[in-house]
């Protein structure tokens, strides 16, 4: 099992190795699967800017991409000095993909968090369950 600060420290690990040649803001994110695996990204940056993918997404598309789709925990990280670092609104629509109500670590560089939540950062999001109660016309 892995506790929180392991979480935090696998994050900030993570984003050592963020690809960030433009911003130079590393970050980097761990998620904790609810069978106890740890998968971590980085931020990808490209030379076409809006191409660039996230820690948060990076890190939950390896999950995903292993077969986890049920969540703990993530534990996000930055360079920033002082600041708890914030996920942006792509990544925090993508967290509510998989859950309401798991743990989100917005982490400063000494390893100090905020502790939130899917929700709690999208409130009033578009959920899968939305999707799931709508009744497609037929044709
Ligand atoms: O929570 C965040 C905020 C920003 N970034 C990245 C995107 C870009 O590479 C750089 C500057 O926005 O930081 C993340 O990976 N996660
Ligand atoms: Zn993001």
């Amino acid at each position: 099992m892995c506790d929180v600060e392991s979480l935090v420290k696998a994050s900030h690990e993570a984003k050592l190795r963020a690809y960030c040649p433009y911003s130079k803001f590393q970050v980097g994110a761990a998620v904790l699967t609810e069978d106890g695996k740890v998968f971590t990204g980085c931020n990808v940056e490209n030379v076409s800017y809006s191409l660039t993918i996230c820690a948060e997404r990076s890190a939950l598309v390896k999950a995903v991409s292993e077969g986890h789709t049920r969540f703990k925990a993530i534990a996000v990280a930055s360079n920033m000095p002082d600041t708890y670092i914030r996920p942006c609104g792509a990544c925090r629509q993508f967290l509510l993909e998989f859950g309401k109500d798991y743990d989100v670590y917005m982490t400063k560089p000494d390893h100090t968090f905020i502790k939130s939540s899917p929700v709690e950062l999208m409130p009033h999001g578009f959920t899968p369950l939305d999707l799931m109660s709508y009744e497609k016309p037929g044709n």
